[in-house]
Parts: structure tokens; C-alpha cells; sequence
């Protein structure tokens, strides 16, 4: 297979993505921000910070420098956190724009406005541009392990995600494609949002009867926002959904559900951020998805109670409380 992707964000995520690319034959280069990050992995031949014991095959190059992606190919991977998603594509433009082929695997929202990003990447590119998805239930060091995964790939082209599954597909790495771009983001994106409840009602010390109704009733919320936002109700019950929100809300490899370990610990949140001291993308999609909800009139009372609780000073148990008080109404 003589193909070649370019994955731009060497953090856990894009350096899992294209060590698994490079693995499936594919040459493959590695972009990342910090040129004193990418030095390093240039002569550890590994990624220490983010994805520590997994060396890079032979066909994953490394730079710093965006200019390298246009010499390199057209097919570019995202894998920046939602805050440098926008800015990331911007520098991108003036190195590589005709012909551009573009998928992220970046879980949240447009930072500045709640947008979704496939908006920001018709915005900045075009409508037009082959544009794809990659979300599922996915933590990089089990992709760098090679223990089986299964992601969705959503694209209204459905071509290209046919093409980016082909590049990325192997045995340990089940790609489905999918037609549904805003109930993949939606979906990727909020599950962050509960994973923080969860984490914070496993830190106050409630049960697994407390986690599996707010796993319930969080993806009750993220559907209704979801199919408001033009999603399909089906997508939510699939890898994107309910795949990722079990995984992000009960294992700790998740630095959501961690963080909200911490904060229902007792941890203020500077402290559980430092302590993670990688991307927590649930806090700032608590704050867009709260906006959204009240934008489009949706009730999303776990959301609401999170957001509170990260930029409102609520207690965890108090926002807990809230929950537990709201009257009793049927199941829906
Ligand atoms: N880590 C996972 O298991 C996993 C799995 C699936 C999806 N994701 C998603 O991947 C995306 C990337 O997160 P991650 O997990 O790799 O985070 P990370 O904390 O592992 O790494 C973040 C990376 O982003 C870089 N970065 C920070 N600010 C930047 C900027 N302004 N411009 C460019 N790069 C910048 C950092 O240098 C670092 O390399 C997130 O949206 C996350 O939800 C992560
Ligand atoms: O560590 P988290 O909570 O960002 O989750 C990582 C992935 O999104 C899991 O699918």
C-alpha cells in the first residue's frame, strides 16, 4: 500500500493514529506545535511525554514545521484539542489548500461559538473539501497495543471515508463508516461532559447503580441535543455514542472521568487539571453544551449540573443533590 496521511497533533491521540497509519504500511508524518516536543521524538524515536514505550515505525517522519505536509501529501489527519482546532486549520491553509483531502479526530466544539467542527473546516476550507470524522470508543494506548478497537468514520462523502477506512482498517482497528457527521461530533463530543459526572459520583462514593443511571440518562440528554442539532437518533446507540460514553464513564484511562474523580475527592479544579496535566476536553464542552441546551430550549439537567459545578462554584455533592431532587416524571 503506497499511501501517505499526514496527522497533525502529537499528543497521545494523533501519535497513536499515526503509528497505527504507518503500521498498515502507510508512510506517514508526524506533525506537532512545540518544534522542542518534536525534536525529542525525533531522537527517541518515541513519543515520551504522551505515549510513552511504543517506538515509531520506520515510515512515521516527524517535523515541526507545517510546511513538510503540503511537500508530503494531501491527506491530512487532525488531531489537535478542540481549543487549537480552528487555529491549527488556519495555519494550515497557507501551506496546503487545493486539493486538500481533511480528517480530524478531535472530540468537542468550536470553542469560540459552540459550532460543531466539520463547520469550522467548511468555513475555513470549503464545503466542498472532502471532509471526514474519525470518534468511537478509542483510548491511544490500547490502539498502540494493538487491542481490538472499533471507530466510526463519518463523512457525508461517502468515498472518502471508504478511503480513510481503507488506510486506517486493520484487524486490531475496525473502522465503520458512517453518513452521520453531527451525531458522531455530538456524540464525541458530550460523552466528555458525562464522563466528568461520572467521575465525580464515583468520587463522592456512589455507587454503580448512581454511575449506570447517569450513563442512562446522560445518553438520553446527548440524543436529545444531538437529533436537535440534526443528528440521527440510531447514530447515538453506536460506536460514536454509546460505545464511547460507556468507555469515557467507567474506565480511568479517561483524564474526564479522572478529572471528575478528583473534583468529587475534593480536589478543586486547578488541582485536578495540573494533576491530569493533559487535554481535558469535557470542561470546556460542559460550558458549550450547557449554551447549546439553553440556545435550543433542550433540557440536559447533567449537563447543567457539571457546568454549574465547573463555572459556577457549585459543590459536586450539592450538584449531585439537584439531581436526585428533581420530581419524579415518566421515562423519556
Ligand atoms: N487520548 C486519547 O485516548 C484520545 C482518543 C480519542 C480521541 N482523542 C481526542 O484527541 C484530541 C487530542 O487530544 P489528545 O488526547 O491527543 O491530548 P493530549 O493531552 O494527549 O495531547 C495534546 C496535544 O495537543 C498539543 N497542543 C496543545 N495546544 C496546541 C496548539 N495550540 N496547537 C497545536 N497543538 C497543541 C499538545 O502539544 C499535545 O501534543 C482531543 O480532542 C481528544 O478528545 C483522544
Ligand atoms: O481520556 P478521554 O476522557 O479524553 O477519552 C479518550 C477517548 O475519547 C476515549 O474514546
Amino acid at each position: 500500500m503506497n499511501k501517505k496521511i499526514a496527522v497533525l497533533g502529537a499528543g497521545s491521540w494523533g501519535t497513536a493514529l499515526a503509528i497505527l497509519a504507518a503500521r498498515n504500511g502507510c508512510q506517514t508524518l508526524l506533525w506537532g506545535h512545540n518544534p522542542k516536543h518534536m525534536a525529542l521524538l525525533t531522537q527517541d524515536h518515541e513519543n515520551k511525554r504522551y505515549l510513552p514505550g511504543w517506538i515509531f515505525p520506520e515510515n512515521l517522519t516527524i517535523t515541526s514545521d507545517l510546511a513538510d505536509v503540503s511537500a508530503f501529501c494531501n491527506l491530512v489527519l487532525v488531531s489537535v484539542p478542540s481549543h487549537a482546532f480552528k487555529d491549527t486549520l488556519i495555519k494550515l491553509k497557507t501551506h496546503l489548500s487545493n486539493g486538500l483531502q481533511i480528517a480530524w479526530a478531535t472530540k468537542g466544539f468550536n470553542p469560540d461559538n459552540g459550532s460543531l467542527l466539520h463547520e469550522v473546516v467548511a468555513d475555513i476550507f470549503s464545503p466542498q473539501t472532502p471532509a471526514a470524522l474519525l470518534s468511537g470508543p478509542s483510548f491511544a494506548a490500547e490502539v498502540a497495543a494493538e487491542l481490538p478497537t472499533a471507530i466510526t468514520i463519518a463523512s457525508s462523502q461517502p468515498d472518502f471515508a471508504n478511503h480513510l477506512a481503507d488506510i486506517l482498517h486493520s484487524e486490531r482497528f475496525r473502522t465503520y463508516t458512517n453518513s452521520d457527521l453531527i451525531g458522531v461530533e455530538v456524540g464525541g463530543a458530550v460523552k466528555n461532559v458525562m464522563a466528568i459526572a461520572a467521575g465525580i459520583a464515583d468520587g463522592l462514593g456512589f455507587g454503580a447503580n448512581t454511575r449506570a443511571a447517569l450513563i442512562t440518562r446522560g445518553l438520553n440528554e446527548i440524543i436529545r441535543l444531538g437529533v436537535k442539532l440534526g443528528g440521527r437518533q440510531e447514530t447515538f446507540m453506536g460506536l460514536a455514542g454509546l460505545g464511547d460514553l460507556i468507555l469515557t464513564c467507567t474506565d480511568n484511562q479517561s483524564r474526564n472521568r479522572r478529572f471528575g474523580l478528583a473534583l468529587g475527592q475534593g480536589k478543586d479544579t486547578a488541582a485536578a487539571i495540573q494533576e491530569i496535566d493533559q487535554e481535558i476536553e469535557g470542561i470546556s464542552a460542559a460550558k458549550e453544551t450547557f449554551l447549546l441546551a439553553k440556545k435550543y430550549g433542550v433540557d440536559m439537567p447533567i449537563t447543567e449540573q457539571t457546568y454549574k459545578v465547573l463555572y459556577e462554584g457549585l459543590t459536586p455533592l450539592a450538584a449531585v443533590q439537584n439531581l436526585l431532587a428533581r420530581e419524579q416524571k415518566a421515562e423519556s
